[in-house]
């Protein structure tokens, strides 16, 4: 091994938190030497990534939401006017006190989320049913005082990509409805990650604060860990009534509105970070991929046209807006291919002078490494269809990963044997003191009945009492 890559070399996947912390730093995703615990600083190439996830996200969710901005300072009066809502955040809220030299005389929270921000403007916006159902987000950054481990991407203080969608409807019903359609966007949001994540129901004491239920979407880490990636709330009419939104309904009467809101944050990157890289490095699905296609000119004493045939070869990729770069630096091959292949690029075009005898192009994919020649004359559509056929096999591999680490258990001790590799499937009668004794006896949580879970018939494994479901039980971060 050469020198800057043996004591470059990333750590072995298998102790997944050293090479998850590692591959931050070599893939240049983010840099964690911030001064302050919890807040992180966006490497351009990471960057790159999180803007391409997001674009997945604005594309799905502007189809019928709208995206606007709301300001980030809420003032107090407005912060503790939900009670249930600031039991749950009143702990990790960021207070501003001073402007300059002068005490504020209203301190003013940091939003952790921004219902108590955007709330009081949904008061003054709806006045009838004509303007239901409304459907904003935000893509912003919110800050919680998380007190357990913070970790970049999966729990930060500073959560900078944080996208929060807020609908209000005429009825209870047609929020459930906008609950259902949310988890729908993030499955197919997820979907294009390659990243397979379980929906299902929180228990009611692990809902969103303020909320009449919660469904969340979790993906399972490496390391047997899941990871709540996503989650949508329906809050009833809680809030409206706290913020008084009303609208006025066919028959002139006026008629708390109910809401949803849902979200999502950078755990997304870790999630497809930590699905799909190997001990090489980053392992990038094409549709975020920065880069998707590296081209290595390989040139001998002479070029004798190499880098010609290189040069137009990229503007064929990019001309059908494939995302692509020429690597003509004078690093040799290897140290080339190292440094692509841990920057996660789905391909790699090799073109030396036999190849151009040839014309043809040595292609290699960064998730199997298998090496294939392709003729020039079709290489532009070979390269489509491959960075197709690497997405695909990359989320049939991760679901293949996922659903073979979910077991279904019939007793505490399969549950207990299990969890350490992943997702045990368990009855429960559904009464909470039995699910927290549950979570007790396993030293795991309940993450909730599956969306998708089928009528059961079973015994509560704590009381014994008949039970319908069976729910996903994990260690979770
Ligand atoms: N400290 C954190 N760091 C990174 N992501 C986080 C953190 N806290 C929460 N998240 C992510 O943000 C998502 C939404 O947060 S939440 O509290 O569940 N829901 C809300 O705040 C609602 N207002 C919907 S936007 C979570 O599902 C989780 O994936
Ligand atoms: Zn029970």
């Amino acid at each position: 091994m050469a020198e800057q890559e043996k004591d470059a070399a990333l750590p072995s996947k298998e102790n997944f938190s050293e090479w998850y912390n590692d591959l931050l730093l070599k893939g240049e995703i983010m840099d964690v030497r911030y001064p302050v615990k919890g807040l992180y600083v966006w490497f351009p190439f990471g960057f790159n990534i999180r803007r391409n996830v997001y674009d997945i996200m604005r594309r799905l969710l502007d189809k019928d939401h709208q995206e606007t901005m709301f300001p980030l300072l809420i003032p107090e009066n407005e912060f503790m006017k939900e009670a249930e809502h600031i039991k749950g955040f009143e702990d990790e809220v960021y207070w501003v006190t001073h402007g300059g030299l002068t005490p504020l005389d209203v301190k003013l929270a940091l939003r952790p989320t921004s219902e108590t921000a955007i709330y009081p403007m949904y008061k003054l916006w709806i006045r009838s049913h004509a303007d239901l159902p409304l459907k904003l987000y935000q893509i912003v950054n919110t800050f919680r005082y998380e007190t357990k481990h913070t970790r970049p991407l999966i729990r930060l203080r500073e959560i900078t990509s944080f996208k929060e969608a807020h609908t209000v409807h005429a009825t209870w019903d047609d929020a459930a409805a906008q609950v259902d359609e949310a988890i729908r966007i993030y499955t197919e949001f997820y979907r294009q990650l390659a990243v397979p994540v379980l929906a299902s129901k929180r228990p009611d004491w692990d809902k969103f604060p303020g909320a009449d239920y919660t469904i969340a979407t979790d993906a399972l880490m490496p390391d047997g860990k899941t990871l709540q990636v996503g989650t949508a709330h329906h809050l009833g009419d809680n809030f409206a009534k706290t913020f008084d939104i009303t609208y006025e309904d066919a028959e002139g009467e006026q008629v708390y509105a109910h809401q949803t809101c849902y979200g999502v944050s950078e755990r997304s990157i870790a999630a497809l970070i930590s699905m799909h890289g190997d001990d090489k490095g980053l392992v990038l699905p094409p549709a975020i991929a920065p880069v998707q296609v590296v081209i290595i000119p390989i040139i001998f004493k002479k070029a004798e046209g190499v880098l010609e045939a290189c040069e137009e070869l990229m503007s064929k990729l990019e001309a059908v807006g494939i995302r692509v770069k020429m690597d003509a630096s004078d690093d040799r091959p290897g140290a080339k291919y190292y440094k692509w292949e841990m920057k996660g690029v789905p391909v790699r075009l090799e073109l030396g002078p036999r190849d151009l005898q040839n014309n043809a192009a040595m292609l290699a994919r960064r998730d199997t490494g298998e090496k294939q020649q392709f003729s020039l004359d079709t290489i532009v559509d070979d390269v489509s269809s491959m960075l197709d056929d690497i997405h695909d096999s990359l989320y049939e591999k991760a679901k293949e990963s996922v659903y073979s680490r979910v077991f279904d258990c019939d007793d505490l001790d399969g549950v207990k044997e299990n969890l350490p590799k992943g997702i045990a499937k368990i009855f429960w009668c559904g009464n909470k003191e039995c699910g927290l004794k549950l979570e007790d006896e396993i030293g795991a949580g309940i993450l909730g009945i599956p969306t998708d879970q089928e009528e059961c018939k079973g015994k509560c494994p704590v009381c014994g009492a008949d039970a319908s479901t069976k729910v996903y039980v994990a260690r979770t971060y």
